[in-house]
């Protein structure tokens, strides 16, 4: 598995009737690589990621995933990859432990202990409790351990921390850095650009169906986003003077020298383009639906 790419769409399309919702989607993700699919409601990410995961057949194009092709292989790919989408997959008459051993028995691996992934999740103390008790986030959680029953090579997120109070949500970004350290290749989509610049190791842009952009958020940054800094000092005659430098001028040094003996330096900060600035340079909208 070495070296090739887990995940391989080229030049994937779909329509729903007369819409085209996907139209000529190319990328690669590589194991232990986390790409962000980013994109506004609409742009076309569940469908792509259903025609990945094989609930939906291409409408053209092609999908690999882990070296087979899909939807041919689909029943071995299942097998092998971990997906965390909506509530809907849990049953919630059941307990968080029997939600995961329901799920390993249809995976076929025997012997299944809930207790270590509960306790990753922070649901060990719940384990016995009926998941139509839970809060939303801790539904959250047992979907997210629920798509790593079979300790997946790749990994299909769709906004796993959406809505999650900070501590939840932090908890299910560190269990996606663990699963990537571990081999896995993880496809996440999130409207969370902070997130995605956290935790993508490369980014696609989508909208209207196409990649407008794919990169590794540094570079997207350097390449479109004015870096500077901003220095607010305070003056012998009391008042607060604000200077702002911009890093790639000829005289940035110069320039940041003067502000800084300019008074009394209270607080200096660097500024750099966001992925939403870069979204909106590639779109010319924003990823507010
Ligand atoms: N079952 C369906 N029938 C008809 N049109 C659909 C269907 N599902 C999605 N669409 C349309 O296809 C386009 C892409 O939708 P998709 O759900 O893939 O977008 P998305 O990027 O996942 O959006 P979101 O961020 O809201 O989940 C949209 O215009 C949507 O209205």
């Amino acid at each position: 598995m070495s070296g090739q790419p887990a995940i391989v769409a080229t030049d994937l399309s779909f329509s729903y009737g007369d819409h085209r919702a996907v139209d000529g989607v190319t990328f690669a993700v590589a194991p232990g690589e986390i790409l962000g699919f980013l994109g506004p409601n609409g742009a076309g990410k569940s469908t792509t990621i259903k025609m990945l995961t094989g609930q939906l057949a291409p409408g053209g194009g092609t999908v690999e995933v882990l070296g087979l092709p899909m939807p041919a292989r689909r029943t071995e790919i299942q097998s092998r990859i971990g997906v965390c989408f909506e509530e809907k997959n849990l049953y919630p008459a059941m307990s968080a432990a029997e939600n995961l051993r329901f799920f390993a028995r249809l995976f076929g691996i025997r012997g299944f202990d809930p207790a270590p992934l509960l306790e990753r999740v922070g649901l060990a103390e719940r384990a016995k409790d009926r998941v139509s008790d839970f809060s939303k986030g801790m539904r959250q959680r047992l979907m997210m351990a629920r798509a790593l029953v079979n300790t997946p090579d790749v990994l299909f997120l769709d906004e796993p921390t959406d809505g999650l109070d900070p501590v939840s949500a932090r908890t299910i970004r560190a269990l996606v850095v663990e699963e990537t350290r571990r081999g896995a290749a993880v496809l996440l989509t999130t409207h969370d650009m902070v997130e995605a610049d956290e935790l993508s190791d490369r980014v696609a842009f989508i909208n209207a169906g196409r990649v407008l952009v794919l990169d590794t958020p540094e570079r997207l940054k350097l390449a479109h986003g004015e870096r500077s800094v901003r220095v607010r000092s305070l003056g012998s005659d009391g008042a607060v003077a604000e200077h702002l430098v911009l890093l790639d001028a000829a005289d940035t040094a110069e320039r940041i020298g003067a502000a800084v003996r300019a008074g009394e330096v209270l607080t200096v900060h660097t500024e750099e383009a966001t992925l939403e600035d870069i979204f909106v340079l590639y779109a010319g909208r924003g990823l507010a639906s």
